[in-house]
């Protein structure tokens, strides 16, 4: 039996409809029966649960109807005979299992194991939920989503077979009361539901195990989505020849900073200057000028009020990031639109106001790429929040398509969306830090587009450098992060 199981992940990223496909093809290449591979499953969990925790503990299984089910009878079957004290509170009735799952909930039975019904969770230290996986396709019933609310509010360890139960895999999608996992084993190929997203912080920590079969699977179907990992992110940084100058190194123009937001123009201008832009103007409101120079004598910073002194520094940069801190009075929409109606090819990074703005009167875009976080994106769709986070997928598509241009929607597992690729950041999520954290963002992704990296890997090695920099400059789970305390870790990733 092969029970390899990892926190690196693949690269290929899949939908659970792929899975439920070609999932059977790649066990039968394989010459793995689905009854073996269920039971690979089960004992792949069962095996990470010894690893991770001894025998001395008390486990409780959820089960339900399905298949996940059956991988939870053999999780049960298994701690059994290594001396734990397991139990399975099925929350559908037994006897409505069919096939391998009816099979594994039989052995469970034979071998002595004993259901309970409405288990005092005090009693036990791991829970473990075999309820739904990838069949998941409606809201959790009520019966089980308040069962599930005492197992997230109670004091126990509780670990996810293949899927937290209440999370759709496809859309990431959490519905109310879905499991809240500490751990969470997904096998044979990553479903992009788990990446992004609420979804993820759902999974808790997720570990990838194949089942010995991932490669029959490669061989079916093709990755709807790549995830990004360092190694790759590291390789498409810009490399900066050793006798190169100022001038071979780009120029970022950041239009940002309406009066009294100074702040938001210097993180990002400071930031496309620590992400080796060779040179950074910033156009801005005139009261600003002085704040923004201050203690950064590297950037150019020009008071601006009409569409020809905006036109004067778009001549002179290769790329332009608008938006952060604009605000959305006409000042603002005339910055906009001198930067959008310029006739020479300029790369553009839209963040925050230029967003709202663009969002007011939409068209379609050339050169560009979009940065929303879910409430901007709401705006840009004419939707709403809580119809973006039920499939972040659909809808950065959907933006990525209308606007012609690349997207990156924020969030934990940030995605980034042009014409004909999907990439899913892996690096950590900044939800812990203060404001500031997209001004820095634009920043960085202009940097990179204008030392000629693609839109696409700007975005995505942007997002991911972002993530890892909050990551490293703060200690796990402490607040009070500052935009600016990134920059020391951008220059030593980017450097
Ligand atoms: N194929 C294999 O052998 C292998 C599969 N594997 C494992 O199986 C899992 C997939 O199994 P699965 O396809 O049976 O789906 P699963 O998630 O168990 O549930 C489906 C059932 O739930 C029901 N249902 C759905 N939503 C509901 C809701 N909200 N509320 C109430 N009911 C709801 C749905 O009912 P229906 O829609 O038919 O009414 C159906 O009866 C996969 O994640 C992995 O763990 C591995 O062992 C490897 C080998
Ligand atoms: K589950």
């Amino acid at each position: 039996m092969d029970s390899h199981y990892s926190t690196n992940l693949p690269q290929l990223v899949f939908t659970p409809q792929q899975l439920q496909q070609y999932e059977a093809a790649a066990a039968k290449h394989s010459g793995v029966s689905m009854q073996e591979l269920m039971h690979r499953a089960g004992s792949t969990v069962a095996h990470w649960i010894q690893q991770h925790y001894d025998e001395k503990k008390r486990v409780i299984v959820l089960s339900g109807g399905g298949n996940n089910a059956g991988d939870g009878f053999v999780v049960a079957t298994e701690l059994r005979q290594q001396g734990y004290d397991v139990k399975v509170w099925p929350l559908v009735a037994v006897h409505t299992l069919k096939g391998d799952a009816a099979t594994m909930y039989e052995r469970f039975k034979q071998s002595g194991g004993e259901c309970v019904q409405d288990a005092s969770l005090h009693h036990y230290h791991i829970v473990v939920d075999a309820i739904f996986g990838i069949g998941l396709n409606r809201a959790l019933p009520e019966p089980i989503a308040d069962v599930l609310a005492k197992v997230n509010a109670a004091k126990v360890m509780r670990i996810a077979i293949d899927v937290p139960s209440g999370v759709d895999a496809h859309s990431a999608q959490v519905h109310n009361n879905a499991f809240n996992a500490h751990h969470t084993l997904t096998f044979i190929a990553l479903k992009q539901g788990l990446l992004s997203g609420r979804a993820k912080t759902q999974c808790g920590h997720l570990w990838f195990a194949p089942l010995a079969i991932e490669q029959a699977f490669y061989r079916q179907c093709s990755a709807v989505a790549c995830l990004n990992d360092h190694a790759s992110m590291m390789r498409k940084r810009p490399v900066r020849d050793q006798g190169s100058h100022k001038n071979n190194a780009g120029h970022v123009l950041v239009v940002a900073g309406g009066l009294g937001m100074a702040g938001a123009a210097r993180l990002a201008s400071e930031a496309a200057l620590r992400t080796g832009t060779g040179l950074v103007s910033v156009a801005t409101h005139p009261d600003n000028v002085q704040t923004i120079s201050q203690g950064c004598y590297e950037l150019m910073v020009h008071g601006v009020t009409t569409a020809q002194q905006l036109t004067a520094l778009l001549e002179k940069a290769n790329v332009v990031v608008i938006g952060p801190g604009l605000g959305q009075c006409q000042w603002a929409q005339q910055m906009l639109s001198t930067v959008l109606g310029y006739e020479h090819k300029r790369l553009k990074v839209l963040d925050a106001d230029a967003l709202n703005l663009l969002a007011q009167h939409p068209q379609r875009l050339t050169d560009c790429v979009l940065t929303p976080h879910p409430k901007e994106a709401a705006r840009l769709l004419q939707s709403s929040v809580t119809e973006v986070e039920a499939n972040r997928f659909a809808k950065v598509q959907e933006l990525a398509r209308s606007y012609q241009a690349t997207v990156l929607l924020k969030g934990p597992g940030t995605l980034i969306c042009s014409a004909d690729k999907l990439t899913i950041n892996s690096s950590g999520s900044n939800a812990l830090a203060s404001g500031g954290m997209g001004d820095v963002l634009s920043g960085i992704i202009g940097a990179l587009l204008a030392q000629g990296v693609s839109p696409h890997d700007s975005a995505c090695v942007g997002a991911y450098v972002h993530g890892l920099a909050a990551q490293q400059a703060s200690s796990e789970g402490s607040k009070g992060l500052l935009a600016s305390d990134l920059f020391p870790v951008v220059r030593a990733l980017i450097g």
